[in-house]
């Protein structure tokens, strides 16, 4: 189902010819696993950004409060760890690299290992679901710089000396989705024990909010997909199928979390806390929060939801489930191989997963795809320049 991705500018938006991967790169954002990498990992994730420097100070706290340690770099060695054992129990001899964005182990030096070992082609999977600078170009970008700074990129006439190729965005993979219906069904099954009627439970689904101007930027330039661009209509369209999956008729909405940036600027909107303060005391008694736009259960879960959110939930007198994030689900492991195999099988369009109409999504991004003009233009892997 092609739905709204239709083929435009740029070749074929997707690969159905083999590919003879040599490794599978899993790509992370990174965290500090210590008081003194809080600091410069901040920094590393805000560079050029103009975040304030408050702003980071309060980030920091979120961080020293665990000890200065984000759990994403055990997340990620426990997936890799996943995927090698879904891998070797399939017969599929590929191994996994891990490199981050923002902290070590860093990509560049990931790619170094893969060219010492001979790699030349990899398949990337990046933990993030959606369609975003911050969710999937940026990744393509830092996949490009660490080639580029490690002289792995090739020179433009002559194929790069390593070439780093993405799995699709997976947001309407079931390996993906099957988690969080598990998630909320269980959710409203345990509420329903403690006393509260589906119609008294409010469902919210939380993702991190980003500017405006790159939510409209989401996806393939010159397509549409409303105010929000492809990464709220994306969002949008899971939660949906989330609630159908989960048999619930229980009032949902869309939320956003985690803001930064300049007050001036306008971010996706509402915040997961407002939302709270707005529902509604007569009807509802109890809310099920849905980590949606997050893979594992990292600080944006750990501070964001479950100190602040579930916080203004209990203010408001409301009982309040948090469901977990895919982590090392089966299926989520499950669907990260298939996506790969994907791949390296050249399997038809029309055979592909997807749960919305919206995919399945790109295997190679679109010309201007979840561009920043704030950033201004970099090369990018995976992609159609620019
Ligand atoms: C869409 C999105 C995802 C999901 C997709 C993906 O996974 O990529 C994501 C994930 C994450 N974001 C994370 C942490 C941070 N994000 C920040 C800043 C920002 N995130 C943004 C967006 C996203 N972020 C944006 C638009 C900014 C503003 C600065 C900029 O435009 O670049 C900052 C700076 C301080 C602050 O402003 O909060 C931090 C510390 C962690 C690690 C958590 C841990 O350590 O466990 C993870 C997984
Ligand atoms: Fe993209």
């Amino acid at each position: 189902m092609l739905g709204a991705t239709p083929a435009c500018a740029g070749g074929d938006p997707h690969i159905t010819e083999p590919v003879e991967y040599d490794a599978i790169l899993l790509a992370g954002f990174g965290g500090p696993e210590g008081q003194d990498d809080v600091i410069p990992f901040l920094r590393n994730v805000t560079r050029g950004r103009g975040i304030p420097d408050e702003r980071l100070e309060e980030v920091a706290t979120h961080y020293r409060h665990f000890g200065g340690v984000s759990p994403i770099n055990e997340h990620n060695r426990q997936l890799k760890a996943a995927i090698e054992q879904e891998l070797a129990s399939r017969g599929i001899d590929l191994p996994v690299l891990w490199g981050n964005r923002n902290w070590a182990p860093y990509l560049a030096d990931t790619v170094r290992e893969a060219r010492e070992r001979g790699f030349t082609k990899l398949i990337a999977i990046a933990t993030s679901a959606y369609s975003s600078f911050s969710s999937c170009r940026q990744y393509r970008e830092d996949f490009a710089m660490a080639l580029e700074s490690t002289g792995l990129l090739g020179d433009g006439t002559s194929p790069a000396a390593v070439q780093i190729d993405k799995v699709r965005q997976f947001f309407d993979h079931p390996g993906f989705v099957a988690p969080f219906a598990q998630g909320v069904r269980a959710a409203l099954d345990e509420l329903e024990d403690q006393g509260f009627a589906d119609e008294q439970v409010h469902v919210l689904f939380s993702t991190h909010s980003i500017p405006m101007t790159d939510a409209a930027r989401s996806g393939p330039r010159g397509h549409s997909f409303g105010e929000g661009g492809a990464y709220a209509a994306q969002h949008q369209a899971v939660a949906e199928v989330v609630m159908e999956l989960a048999e619930s008729d229980a009032p949902w909405s869309l939320v956003y979390q985690s803001r930064s940036g300049p007050p001036e600027m306008p971010w996706l909107e509402p915040d997961i806390n407002d939302a709270i303060e707005e529902l509604d005391a007569e009807q509802t008694r109890a809310v099920v929060i849905v980590p949606l736009g997050f893979v594992s259960d990292h600080m944006e879960v750990m501070w964001d939801l479950d100190e602040e959110a579930m916080q203004t939930a209990r203010d408001r007198g409301f009982a309040a489930v948090r469901v977990p994030t895919p982590g090392i689900h089966p299926e989520y492991v499950s669907g990260l191989v298939d996506l790969v195999m994907e791949r390296v099988q050249g399997t038809p369009v029309a055979e592909r997963p997807a749960l919305t109409p919206l995919g399945p999504w790109y295997d190679v991004c679109r010309p201007g795809c979840c561009e920043n003009v704030r950033a201004g233009f970099k090369p990018a892997a995976a992609g159609v320049a620019p």
